[in-house]
């Protein structure tokens, strides 16, 4: 008769099958024109396509190895109830695999305190999901709602940060588990590099963009031999596939505070151990054998020696984790320099243009090739922390006329600017609001009145080419008389 510990943890983790097939291996024969050989090719060209989708099934979003429901009203309106704090002092969390083990604790922690907590956790049966599911069960009781879904859903992820403006990512979903890499290396890509960046991606693009913290792990230790580890060990010998992926992203995870100011704290966790564990770890499986009268298979390394780990208790993880959020220092955005390419790639896809860029040398009229603050002393003479990145910055740029209109004329969307014969100047995003303003107000869309910024520099380039003695420049909107008049 089947235990209730056999029908919730399985002694064989890990269930997901892969295919592969060894392209480089492949043999080529030159063949002849004939219908049997073009029948062959065409064969062929199948068989490429599946390999490539089959490859992209665990780098694309689209093709997700299940199929998450959310959206809609009520979803939304979950996601904002478990995130309110309970007061201006506390955060909002996303936890990711929040369902996991030190997932589960995190958020339960972080709730009682008050902080706000949204869950999201893909139940991958890398180990019996019902165990997942019952983590699930005593997060919703205390008010934490766990969204279905995958990290590797760019769409999912931009959408909760616009329900809700994270101040905090605990990022704890991975592919665990040291020697099922072996059966499923896969799984480790899917998860621990593209599913992390895709998360890194979402919160680059937040506004405000959240500190993150997230777990990797001591086996980035590898196969180092000088002991306690620290931090300033080498990490550059890997066991295994998964402490590879790890290791990989504490690489990726710098390269996204260095180039975009994210606020990133990894922790390097040690075996944590505990209740609602996971049941294919050793302390676990040996629990349930010995508890069964199974034998357990202890390996030993060289020469029969012991193995040995600092195995941590999750209660200490769970601090580890809390502490690392309360200390995280905010995204601090532009402490880098942004190329000028860069700069104009950023507005394209803000603006939604395309420029027509001429790459010429720089003039010998002053400028320099580059600037670089170190802002470290005004940063502890004044406390002085920029926190706006180029990427929020210049999205906040663009939407400038549609800002003012809100706040001056509250029911208009869009901004006249009289000083420019009374041509309206919109960002795009203005442009769909007046658009669909229109709809209910009779306006039609070629209204001269209506103009993107695009169109507004094209019409001022055209003037100034046309007339240099009315040339002006664009000034902006005008300012009221209390805040010094026009510039
Ligand atoms: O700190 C980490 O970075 C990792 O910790 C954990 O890995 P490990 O330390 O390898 O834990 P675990 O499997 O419990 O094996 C413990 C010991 O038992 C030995 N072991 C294992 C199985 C067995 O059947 N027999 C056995 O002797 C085994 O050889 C080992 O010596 C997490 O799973 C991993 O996700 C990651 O977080």
């Amino acid at each position: 008769m089947r235990s209730i510990e056999d029908d919730l943890f399985p002694s064989t983790p890990g269930k997901v099958k892969i295919e592969r097939t060894n392209m480089l291996n492949r043999q080529f024969y030159r063949c002849f024109a004939s219908t049997s050989t073009m029948f062959v090719w065409a064969l062929f060209l199948i068989a490429l396509t599946a390999s490539y989708l089959s490859f992209q099934s665990f780098v694309d979003p689209r093709n997700r190895h299940f199929a998450a429901s959310w959206g809609g009203l009520n979803w939304e309106k979950q996601v904002r109830t478990s995130a309110q704090i309970r007061d201006s002092r506390h955060m909002s969390v996303l936890v990711t695999g929040a369902a996991g083990f030190v997932g589960s604790h995190v958020s339960l922690a972080l709730k009682k305190r008050g902080d706000g907590v949204v869950g999201l956790d893909n139940f991958n049966d890398y180990y019996d999901p019902s165990l997942k599911r019952a983590r699930k069960s005593l997060l919703n009781e205390n008010g934490i709602f766990v969204v279905e879904g995958d990290i590797n859903d760019a769409r999912l992820l931009s959408k909760l940060f616009d329900v809700v403006a994270f101040s905090h990512v605990m990022h704890l979903a991975a592919q665990a588990g040291v020697r099922y890499a072996m059966k499923n290396p896969a799984s480790y890509i899917h998860s621990n590099i593209a599913g992390l960046v895709t998360l890194l991606e979402t919160c680059k693009a937040a506004v405000p963009q959240p500190s993150l913290v997230w777990a990797s792990s001591s086996s980035v230790y590898g196969l180092n031999e000088k002991v306690p580890f620290s931090e300033s060990d080498q990490t550059d010998q890997p066991a295994s596939l998964y402490a590879a992926t790890k290791k990989s992203g504490e690489e990726i995870t710098h390269t996204y505070n260095h180039i975009y100011g994210l606020s990133i704290t990894g922790l390097r966790f040690f075996t944590v151990y505990g209740p609602w564990g996971r049941p294919d770890m050793a302390y676990f499986s040996f629990t349930r054998n010995i508890l069964q009268g199974k034998p357990i298979t202890v390996y030993r390394g060289k020469n029969r020696a012991d193995l040995a780990r600092d195995f941590t208790y999750i209660d200490d993880i769970v601090k580890g984790c809390l502490g690392s959020l309360d200390t995280s220092g905010k995204s601090t955005g532009n402490t880098s320099p942004v190329t000028v390419p860069t700069l104009v790639s950023i507005l394209e896809r803000h603006l939604k243009v395309k420029a027509k860029k001429n790459f010429v040398d720089m003039p010998g009229n002053g400028d320099v090739p580059f600037t670089h603050a170190n802002i470290s002393l005004a940063r502890s003479e004044l406390g002085y922390k920029p926190s706006t990145d180029l990427q929020t910055g210049l999205k906040k740029f663009v939407k400038w006329p549609l800002r003012v209109v809100r706040h001056k004329h509250r029911l208009s969307l869009v901004l006249d600017i009289s000083d420019h014969g009374g041509t309206t100047v919109a960002s795009p995003a203005a442009m769909d609001l007046a658009m669909t303003q229109n709809r209910s107000t009779h306006m039609t869309t070629t209204s001269p009145r209506f103009k993107t910024l695009k169109q507004f520099q094209h019409d001022q380039i055209d003037h100034n080419k046309n007339s240099e003695a009315s040339s002006r420049s664009w000034r902006g909107p005008r300012q009221s008389p209390a805040s010094g008049g026009r510039p």
